[in-house]
């Protein structure tokens, strides 16, 4: 249960007071999600979700809620944060940062079709395009740097043979960061996140994206290689699927070309973005933050999905 901070009608029937929402009619803890306390929230105004922050602070908060503001006003379909009475979009609630926002409709498409990934490709990219002017700078807090700091601490639990695809593959990434290519990689705010379970559908119809509580400033191109790596496997091989991944990237291309640079990048950025999520898994499975942290993704999968974007050339970009 993804509840860490419990939280009742009644003290949210206070609380929203400050929020333009009226009253406070159901408050439902919702079970999925590892880094946050979610509940969906019904006001007489509409149905919302409120979210206790548990681990992100009230000086990083504002780039994720203003983005998300930022976003919704330029037509990029994710949830709209409600700002109280004195114009705050984070609010405290037991202590801890919480905030409210629109509620998304429909559901999570975990078996995604073409369809769906040429959907949150053009999304992608409109959103890529309209963040670029977003005032505001954050970097992405699990990029390279966080990289290098984690390595050391989760290669004493690995196998010699995961030990060493970790060092020789921190090592690739760094060279590569430090290459002309690199450098040329158009940059911004990006979600960094955007597996399934962050995108909401209604059959076809892509409703919205959310859980911008990873985003941060990097290359548009690492955007892109998270979300290719995890929409377009298949789950059990981490083999990409050519026609979700051309789906995918099409719609991307048609909405915000892709460069040269970022054609050169293509291989080693779908590799960064599995180690990427490789890492975070390892640490949080050898180093919970807490004992009541749910069960853990599997490192594995990432551990497959970065020896096989090692391994096997992917469709280009365009
Ligand atoms: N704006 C929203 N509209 C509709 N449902 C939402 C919204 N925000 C969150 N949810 C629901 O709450 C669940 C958990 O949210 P979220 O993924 O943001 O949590 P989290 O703790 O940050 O999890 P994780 O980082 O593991 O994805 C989602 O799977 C979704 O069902
Ligand atoms: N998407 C991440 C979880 C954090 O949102 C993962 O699958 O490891």
């Amino acid at each position: 249960m993804a509840v860490f901070t419990p939280v009742n009608l009644d003290d949210v029937s206070q609380w929203i007071k400050q929020f333009p929402l009226g009253k406070a009619l159901a408050l439902k803890g919702i079970a999925s999600g590892i880094e946050n306390s979610n509940f969906f929230l019904s006001t007489e105004h509409g149905e919302y979700v409120l979210t206790i922050f548990e681990n992100l602070s009230f000086e990083q908060l504002p780039f994720y809620l203003n983005l998300m503001r930022h976003l919704a006003e330029r037509g990029v379909l994710v949830p709209a944060p409600v700002a109280n009475e004195r114009g705050e979009l984070i609010v405290a609630l037991h202590g801890k940062p919480a905030s409210i926002v629109s509620k998304l409709e429909g559901s999570s498409q975990m078996a995604p079709q073409p369809v769906h990934c040429a959907a949150v490709g053009a999304m992608l990219a409109k959103m890529h395009l309209a963040a670029s002017d977003f005032p505001l700078q954050q970097p992405n807090l699990r990029g390279l740097d966080w990289w290098n700091e984690t390595t050391p601490q989760v290669l004493p639990f690995l196998s010699d043979d995961n030990a060493h695809l970790l060092r020789a593959e921190m090592h690739f990434q760094d060279a590569f960061a430090g290459c002309d290519t690199y450098r040329a990689l158009q940059r911004g705010p990006v979600h960094a996140d955007l597996f399934r379970n962050n995108v909401m559908f209604d059959g076809e119809r892509l409703t919205g994206f959310f859980d911008f509580y990873f985003a941060g400033c990097d290359t548009w191109l690492f955007d892109v290689a998270v979300t290719v790596n995890d929409w377009c496997v298949d789950l059990a091989s981490g083999v990409l699927d050519t026609g979700r991944v051309r789906a995918m990237l099409d719609a991307y291309h048609a909405v915000r070309p892709f460069t040269a640079a970022e054609q050169t990048a293509w291989q080693p950025m779908l590799r960064a973005a599995a180690l990427r999520f490789w890492l975070s898994r390892l640490y949080d499975l050898h180093l919970p933050r807490e004992a009541e942290m749910l069960t853990p993704h599997d490192p594995a999968h990432f551990e497959r999905i970065l020896r096989e974007r090692i391994a096997t050339p992917a469709p280009g970009l365009f």
